[in-house]
Parts: structure tokens; sequence; C-alpha cells
């Protein structure tokens, strides 16, 4: 069966992010993500997971300065010191949560740019993954990058499942894969079957939320029972991230995840 992944940045957020974990484990999540642990010391999160019996699955390198609107720093040229310290700082917390997978974002293009910048940036992209997925690779774990659309995040590098695909052919090692988020990958291109079978070999992690609202998958454009059960169906046994906001809160709305055998109180 589908094993459902609750994404402790958008779900929960009734609680504080440390009380999230128990909010999570008490209907059913056996597994948890989240963007950022950083503010938080690793053995107080190891602690929440080991106290609820949960797996920590996924979370994000440091992204640069957030709070100042960075995305990500993996493909800023100028920035590879910066993004190298951030793969060490991620994977000392990996270490300490036992979490098998990190995304490294990719950061944000500059508003005006051409041609020539946007190589500048693809070259960066490319020297930081060989970097990062070689360090996570000698660490036993496995890098992501994600295609994100650009209404959400204007300028975002990295857009496409194809160009995803293509990069983790030019960087070439096996570590590296692909965090599918079937809300972005319909919102920049639909065709999401096709998409799922082309990109299956490279699929690290999935994710998924309503369409276009980004509520609970149950409405909106996509069918995601019919998507799931073709994941499935393809051998995906990883885990599927819960990455929506929920429409009227968390526990209220999770209806449509009793048939993977999350919802009630357990
Ligand atoms: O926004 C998303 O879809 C993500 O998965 C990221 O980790 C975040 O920025
Ligand atoms: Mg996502």
């Amino acid at each position: 069966m589908i094993k459902l992944a609750a994404n402790l940045s958008m779900l929960f957020t009734e609680h504080e992010f440390l009380d999230r974990f128990s909010a999570a484990a008490e209907v059913g999540f056996k597994g948890v993500e989240y963007l950022f642990p950083y503010a938080f010391e690793a053995q107080d999160i190891r602690q929440r997971l080991d106290a609820h019996g949960l797996k920590q699955v996924l979370f994000n390198l440091p992204p640069g300065d957030w709070d100042a609107g960075e995305r990500g720093l993996a493909s800023l040229p100028g920035r590879e010191q910066e993004f190298r310290d951030s793969v060490e700082v991620a994977l000392r917390y990996a270490e300490a949560l036992d979490c098998p997978r990190l995304h490294a974002m990719a950061g944000l293009l500059p508003e005006d740019a051409d041609d020539a910048v946007y190589r500048r940036h693809h070259a960066s992209y490319i020297d930081n993954l060989r970097y990062a997925a070689e360090a996570c690779a000698s660490a036993g774990r496995t890098l992501l990058i994600e295609p994100i659309n650009g209404r959400d995040m204007p300028g975002f590098f990295l857009q496409t499942q194809q160009q995803a695909r293509d990069i983790v052919r030019e960087v070439g090692v096996d570590s590296l894969k692909v965090q599918f988020d079937l809300y972005h990958c319909q919102i920049v291109q639909g065709d999401l079957m096709h998409e799922m079978e082309a990109q299956y070999p490279q699929i690290g992690h999935v994710q998924i939320a309503g369409v276009p609202e980004r509520h609970e998958p149950d409405r909106g454009e996509v069918n995601y029972p019919q998507l799931l059960e073709h994941l499935e169906g393809l051998g995906y046994r990883g885990w599927v991230g819960c990455e929506y906001r929920p429409r009227a809160g968390t526990v209220a709305g999770l209806g449509w995840a009793s048939a993977y055998g999350i919802g009630g109180r357990t």
C-alpha cells in the first residue's frame, strides 16, 4: 500500500512545530517530512521521532536567506562555499535524525536573466549537485532536486520534469534523484501519468496536493486515487508526502487518506 508521510510544514500547523510529531502519529502517520529542522536541536527532534515511532523521510538543505526571499543555493553562482557548508550541516542533521533523503532547492534566477546568466546558473548547479550527491553517497543518503512551478515561486531555476531528468543525467551520480511533486507538475505541464512513467527510474520521493489551491488531494483537477494506484503498479514502494494546506483543519480534512490507513485516532 502507498505510504503517506505528513509534511509538518503544512499539516498540523494548529500545533507548535515539536508538537506536530505526536499529532501526526496519533492519526496513523508513520513518516514525516518538513522544510527545515535547523531552528531546533537535532536531538530534540530525534526524541519526538523516537517517542512516537516515526521515521524522518525528508528535509531540505539550508536554503540561503529564506526570509529575504531566497529559495535555495544550488544554482547560485558565487555561493558555492555557502552551498558546501549547507551540505555539511544538512548531513549532520540527517545522521542525527536517521533521514535517508535531502532536498537541495535550486534557487532563483534574476528577473532579467538572459541566456548567458542561465548558462552560469546551470554550470553552478551541475557542479554543486555533483559535489552534494557524492557527499550524500558517502553518507549513504540520497540527494533530491524538485521542479517547482513558477507561479508559486517566480523565477525558480528548476521548473520542468524534463529539465530535472536532464540534470540528473548530466550530473551522473547515482545518489541524485528527482522529488516528483505532482502538484507542481500539473501546474507546469500536466500529462501526469506520462510524466510519472517517464520519470519513474529517477524518482526518489513523491509529493501530492490538490490543484489549483494546494488543499487536500480529494478535490480539483487531479485524480489522485488513480495516479497513486498507477504509481504503486509501477513498483514504487517509497513515501508519498502530503504537502498541502488543509482547507479547514488537518484532522478534519483527512477523510481522503483513510484509504491509505490514515485518519481516525489510532
Ligand atoms: O514547495 C515544495 O513543493 C517543496 O517540496 C519544497 O521542499 C519547498 O520549498
Ligand atoms: Mg514539494
